[in-house]
């Protein structure tokens, strides 16, 4: 049987270190993004999206978290961030040593939540 995505990468364990890397070292430190977290409590965060990306990869759980739509109402973020975002995702996979073809499928992933995300 093939392994999914997320068993690839590591399971659980390695989603989180992409996570708590892509959020901490990458996200907050960019100053065109960050301020839609100043108000976020991160350790929650982190958690939500851990198991979020772990769901968008493939992962056995369940995301039980609000929809997309709902978690980013409000938040105005436009096209240019949701890609900022994106990309950051993707540097923190190439930061993990993960295979180009693998992270073209996650972000493809990814970018199909796209819509539900930018305010439109
Ligand atoms: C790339 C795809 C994205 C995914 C998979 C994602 C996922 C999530 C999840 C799972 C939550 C938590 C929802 C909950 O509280 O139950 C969340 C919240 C949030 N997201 Fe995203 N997100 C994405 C893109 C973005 C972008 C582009 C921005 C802004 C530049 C953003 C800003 C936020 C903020 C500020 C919150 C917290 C809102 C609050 O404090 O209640 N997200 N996101």
């Amino acid at each position: 049987m093939e392994r999914n995505l997320y068993e690839r990468l590591g399971g659980e364990e390695a989603i989180a270190k992409v996570v708590d890397y892509f959020y901490n070292e990458l996200v907050l430190k960019d100053a065109s993004v960050n301020h839609f977290f100043k108000n976020t409590d991160m350790e929650k965060q982190l958690l939500h999206q851990t198991k979020f990306i772990s769901y968008a990869l493939g992962g056995s759980r369940t995301y039980e978290g609000k929809s997309m739509e709902k978690a980013h109402g409000g938040l105005n973020i436009q096209p240019s961030h949701f890609d900022t975002i994106a990309k950051h995702l993707h540097d923190a996979l190439v930061h993990f040593g993960v295979a180009e073809g693998d992270i073209t499928e996650a972000l493809e992933r990814v970018a199909s939540l796209k819509e539900d995300i930018v305010h439109k």
